[in-house]
């Protein structure tokens, strides 16, 4: 039970409705037993005494009953149902919060089909949970108390007849359990590889369609398909012995109660009213008995989900403020970024950046330049500090980024990486991304910086055309323009351009940045970029290798000095003099 105290805070607020839906349920179960004895009455005082005239009272009473009863499992279910959601809702929306505030590391190794399995499936059998499973195992218990009790006040000799076979239906129901737990562990593992595979497929179908692996995904689907089916055939195999077993058992038992009973009442040690009372009530503690099995994997389900979903709200953020993290005002910020032998690595010892020294001032304009794998990002990544960096110390303005509010120092930089994520919306809500204090001449003047106005113009819908999913229907450069339009709304001091411009070709390029010249005035801007023509603006340009700055200079300096600068400038334009540049094939990774 302790998985349910941690998720109190969730369903404790509403705790009335809890009580109210378990009352509810144990009086509709406490009605239950009034047929029974009305049975009993009919049979021992009206039948057998002729007094027929009680009939109608009887039939009254028994339709009281029936409508009591009926109102008080509505009340159950509307209270109960109430509850399931209230308490769904509230762990949904604290989940989703919790995806907000961890940190990078933390998605580092996250998957997505897991997260969403969380906030779904594990979501909803919690909300069966405490909406309904926890009443029923109450009422379970209560069926067996109330029932139990009503039998050993009639016969107590005859109740212990009847219990002899009980504690065999209880041991078949948990061995049912048993084997059907790891089976819907299995199902849920099957499951999941299932949706991974469409949802994999789907999302990288481009990629599939380009290697013609579309036998391979088919058959990669067939397998799990398989595995997923052989599951839930044997989920059918154990309902499917279960039930007859447990029905025989509880023959034997109502068969017992008719032998035995039966010769009581020839023995006129019970009524026949009794013995039909009886037969009625053992069904209170076969019933609970039957269902024993499901309730057991209910709750351990229910408990399992609980626990998956605790491990997300309970995940450590390991980039947290600091008690007295200094806010920012934007009016007072002015962009100068200084790195002090900044060391950090993403795993262990190995350093992805070791030892580098950046001092960029208010304003300047700091080119990173480095192969694959050399650091670049993660220089960037340290900045806005979504790591923490091992060694050394990040500044902006002279102080430490650890010390002033994440989300301060998270407005003040604006990125456009190189991959571009939009949303499924319109391109004006994709620009705008959240603002909502933007006028659309906003939008409209970040657009033609970033060149991206005239091909939305060209869109039959404009700036209401909306983009699919991650973009789809833009092309890599138009996707890019939008991300830039979006970034330079901002209006951020420091504005990096994560290898920003690779997917549009030269010529764009050149007129990007063109439009970029006006919209850096006055702010300090990193760009990452594989081309030097994206450099050669720069006031220093640092070449990075293996995690270390090897060269650093103007484009001037690092033309004339012999080294790794000079090798690829002489590669990207011999390419270019050979008139193969302006060309996005041209791009030379170094
Ligand atoms: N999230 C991560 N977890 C673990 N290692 C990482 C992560 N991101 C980057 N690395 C590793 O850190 C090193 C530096 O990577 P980084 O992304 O900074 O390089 P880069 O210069 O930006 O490369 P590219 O030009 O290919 O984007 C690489 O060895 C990379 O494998």
């Amino acid at each position: 039970m302790d998985v349910f105290k941690q998720l109190a805070p969730f369903y404790w607020p509403k705790k009335k409705l809890l009580f109210v839906s378990i009352l509810c349920l144990m009086i509709a179960t406490a009605l239950g037993l009034v047929y029974p004895n009305l049975l009993r009455i009919l049979i021992d005082d009206v039948i057998t005494e002729e007094k027929y005239e009680w009939v109608p009272w009887l039939a009254g009473t028994v339709v009281a009953v029936v409508s009591l009863k009926g109102t008080l499992q509505f009340l159950h279910g509307f209270f109960g149902g109430r509850l399931g959601n209230y308490t769904a809702y509230a762990m949904r929306n604290a989940s989703y919060r919790k995806l907000q505030s961890l940190s990078y590391r933390y998605y580092d190794k996250a998957r997505t089909g897991d997260l969403m399995s969380r906030l779904t499936a594990d979501l909803e059998g919690v909300r069966q949970f405490v909406g309904f499973g926890f009443a029923q195992i109450l009422n379970m218990v209560l069926m067996i108390v109330f029932g139990a009790a009503m039998m050993l006040s009639i016969n107590w000799q005859l109740t212990l007849v009847c219990f002899i076979f009980i504690p065999v239906l209880g041991f078949v129901a948990i061995r049912f359990e048993n084997k059907i737990h790891p089976a819907f562990r299995e199902m849920r593992k099957t499951f999941s590889s299932l949706n991974t595979a469409v949802q994999e497929n789907i999302t990288g179908v481009r990629t599939v369609k380009s290697f013609a692996r579309e036998p391979y995904e088919v058959d990669k689907f067939v397998d799990r398909n398989n595995a997923y089916k052989d599951n839930q055939i044997l989920i059918a195999n154990l309902w499917g012995n279960y039930f007859p077993v447990m029905e025989i058992l509880a023959s034997i038992s109502v068969v017992i109660l008719l032998g035995v009973g039966g010769t009581f009442v020839i023995q006129e040690k019970l009524t026949l009213g009794e013995l039909v009372a009886f037969f009625s009530m053992i069904w209170y503690i076969i019933g609970p008995m039957w269902g024993l099995g499901f309730h057991i994997n209910n709750y351990t389900q229910a408990k399992s989900s609980g626990e998956r979903v605790l491990e997300l709200l309970n995940s450590e953020e390991d980039i947290v403020n600091k008690p007295n993290a200094k806010k920012l005002d934007p009016e007072l910020v002015k962009g100068h970024v200084q790195f002090e032998h900044v060391s950090f690595g993403y795993e262990g010892d190995q350093h992805a950046v070791h030892d580098v020294n950046i001092d960029a001032e208010a304003g300047k304009v700091i080119g990173l330049l480095g192969g694959t794998g050399a650091g670049k990002s993660t220089i960037i990544q340290l900045l806005m500090r979504a790591y923490d960096v091992q060694s050394g110390q990040v500044m902006l303005d002279g102080t430490d980024v650890r010390d002033i509010d994440i989300t301060s120092l998270r407005r003040q930089i604006a990125t456009v990486f190189q991959e571009t994520f939009l949303f499924s919306s319109t391109i004006r809500n994709n620009i705008a991304y959240g603002r909502h204090d933007v006028t659309e001449d906003d939008i409209v003047r970040v657009a033609k910086l970033a060149k991206a106005h005239d091909f939305i113009m060209e869109l039959p819908l404009g700036y209401d055309t909306i983009v699919g999913e991650r973009g789809l229907g833009l092309s890599g450069g138009q996707k890019q323009r939008i991300a830039i339009a979006r970034a330079l709304l901002n209006d951020p001091k420091i504005l990096i351009l994560d290898d920003a411009t690779s997917a549009v070709d030269m010529e764009t390029e050149h007129e990007i940045q063109e439009g970029f010249k006006e919209v850096m005035r006055g702010r300090t801007v990193f760009i990452i970029a594989h081309r030097i023509s994206s450099l050669r603006e720069a006031d220093e340009i640092l070449v990075l290798d293996k995690g270390r700055v090897v060269q650093r200079g103007t484009h001037e300096q690092l033309t004339q000095v012999p080294g790794t600068y000079q090798d690829i400038y002489h590669i990207q334009y011999a390419d270019y003099l050979e008139g193969k540049a302006g060309q996005q094939g041209n791009e030379v990774k170094v």
